[in-house]
């Protein structure tokens, strides 16, 4: 039979501690209530003293969840407890958390308190939350550079005072798996009343090691783990919920003596819900949600993964909610996941010459990070079609300025070498320029998109504009790009790639499965 192991999320207290992921109430709300879909246990909304805008985020937090536990934490004081209380009281499952440090730094240099002390004002406070509330968790701050005779001590008492979690934080991320699994083992053997409660542990992750000893912690006997999404959290953070979660659920062959019942497909949601409200991105190489999690660029690893998905993904995409898993197309990448992808966008293998293809593919990937699906459309649509340019810009003169109207004179040259000058003014050079060159092809075209990246470095810096545009009304953007180290010049050039490249599939005889210019 397995044991149910307590979720307990701590992002929007111990997460928010971090600098650069403050929330405001409204914030800590709505990422709440997706916990709550991500089916967590309990959830540690703030630290209801620290603030009036804390308290208020606790109060609301406690007030729109419907089932799931809420905790406030309050230092080991009546004030910090009533307070907490007073904000927690509307939550389905109030859960008061209070904690007092229990090693010898801490009590010698912080708190200026002997051992007698700290356990008197660990009783104390225990009995007097359990007075106000049916859940109190008790942590003991710095537990792992605690005497562990004296946390055995400390543990049994606050279980004697009424707690039903007691909580062993790794608070600055010291310990390490094979310590950490002992701490806990002597806990759960040496302490009288051990029976009495659930045994928690909450891990920094100064040393990388916050989710290897969560898992250490749970094989000893710890029944609830403290964990915020993306890992976020004081410092280097805290174990992250999703690779805790992950580690059980894909193996579950070793942690079978637990039941964590949170909805995997929901981890992905929460991950990015929790960047989009702090504006702080996770790594791509980050574990479970990073985009990479799901990426393969080597072609042995895409060649693999195209034959048996399980050769190199351990997980599917679809078990942490990520959108799909991806075949990145750059310079490590072979031929099997060329022809897939080109196979995706609708191009036929017999309708290109492989060889020559991935020769050309080969070279631009080692120019660019990524190869986009339209460069492999340039690629093959130049190859088939062996079309030269329909149009290619031979002149560009604007003028522009705050008191003139911004005017362009642009001159055109055809696939048959006629020559054509016409200007227009725009609501900018770059508008004019785009209108110049209407009125010389006659092809009417909307600008749906517009991006300038600079591609070198200093002020003589390349830009590169990239453009979508739907000509004709045909509902279809295509893209283009112009390089230059002039803006304007690099937005005509782009503008009159994507329209060769209309003309292109426009006249094109290449055959695609999937219609649609
Ligand atoms: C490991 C952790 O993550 S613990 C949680 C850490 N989180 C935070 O600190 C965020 C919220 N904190 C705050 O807003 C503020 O620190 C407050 C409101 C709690 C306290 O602010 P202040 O009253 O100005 O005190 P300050 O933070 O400067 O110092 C902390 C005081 O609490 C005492 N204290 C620290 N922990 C505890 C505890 N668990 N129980 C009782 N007292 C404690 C300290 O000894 C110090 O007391 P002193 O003033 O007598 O020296
Ligand atoms: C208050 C406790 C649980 C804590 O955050 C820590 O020790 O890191």
């Amino acid at each position: 039979m397995s044991e149910k192991l307590v979720i307990f999320d701590t992002t929007l207290r111990d997460g928010e501690q971090a600098p650069g992921f403050s929330m405001n109430v409204d914030e800590k709300v709505r990422l709440a209530l997706q916990m709550e879909k991500l089916g967590v246990d309990v959830i540690e909304a703030g630290f209801p003293i620290s603030s009036v805008g804390d308290f208020e985020a606790v109060k609301k937090v406690a007030e729109s969840v419907k089932e799931i536990g809420v905790a406030g934490l309050c230092r080991a004081n009546k004030k910090d407890i009533e307070d907490g209380w007073e904000a927690l009281q509307s939550a389905p499952r109030a859960r008061i958390h209070t904690f007092i440090a229990t090693s010898d730094i801490h009590m010698k240099h912080k708190l200026k308190k002997d051992k007698e002390e700290v356990l008197t004002i660990a009783e104390d406070s225990v009995k007097f939350a359990r007075n106000l509330c049916e859940d109190v968790e008790f942590s003991a701050e710095d537990a792992t550079r605690t005497d562990l005779d004296f946390l055995c001590r400390v543990v049994e008492t606050v279980i004697n005072a009424g707690a039903k979690t007691v909580n062993i934080p790794d608070t600055v991320g010291y310990t390490a798996p094979i310590e950490f699994e002992q701490i806990i083992s002597t806990i759960m053997n040496k302490v009288p009343n051990v029976d009495k409660a659930n045994i928690s542990v909450h891990c920094h992750n100064d040393l990388g090691l916050a989710v290897a000893n969560s898992l250490a912690a749970i094989k000893a006997g710890a029944r609830q783990v403290e964990c915020t999404i993306n890992g976020i959290g004081e410092r280097a953070g805290n174990a992250s919920l999703e690779e805790v979660v992950m580690s059980l659920y894909v193996r579950k062959d070793l942690f079978d003596y637990v039941n964590c019942t949170v909805n995997t497909s929901e981890l992905y949601r929460a991950s990015r819900l929790l960047t989009s409200i702090t504006g702080v991105e996770v790594q791509p190489n980050k574990a479970i949600v990073g985009k990479n999690a799901f990426a393969h660029e080597a072609g042995i690893h895409q060649d693999g993964v195209l034959k048996e998905r399980t050769t190199y993904e351990i997980m599917t995409p679809e078990s942490v909610g990520f959108p799909s898993n991806k075949l990145v197309l750059g310079k490590h990448s072979g031929r099997h996941a060329f022809v897939q992808r080109l196979q995706d966008l609708g191009f036929e293998l017999q309708s290109y010459d492989l060889e020559k293809a991935f020769a050309k593919f080969k070279e631009l990937a080692d120019k660019k990070k990524e190869v986009y699906d339209e460069d492999l459309e340039t690629i093959i649509e130049n190859q088939i079609s062996e079309a030269k340019e329909f149009y290619s810009l031979e002149y560009l003169n604007i003028v522009s300025g705050n008191t003139s109207i911004p005017t362009s004179t642009v001159q055109i040259v055809d696939e048959k070498g006629n020559i054509t000058t016409d200007a227009s003014t725009g609501d900018g050079p770059v508008d004019a320029s785009f209108k110049a060159i209407e009125r010389i092809t006659g092809i009417p075209g909307r600008l749906k998109k517009y991006r300038i990246n600079a591609v070198t470095a200093g002020k003589d810096a390349q830009g590169e504009v990239v453009v979508s545009v739907d000509f004709e009304k045909s509902g279809n953007e295509i893209t283009g790009r112009g390089y230059s180290t002039d803006v304007v010049e690099a937005s005509a050039k782009a503008y009159l790639n994507a329209l060769n490249r209309y003309l292109l599939r426009k006249n094109s005889k290449i055959k695609k499965t999937s219609e649609g210019i």
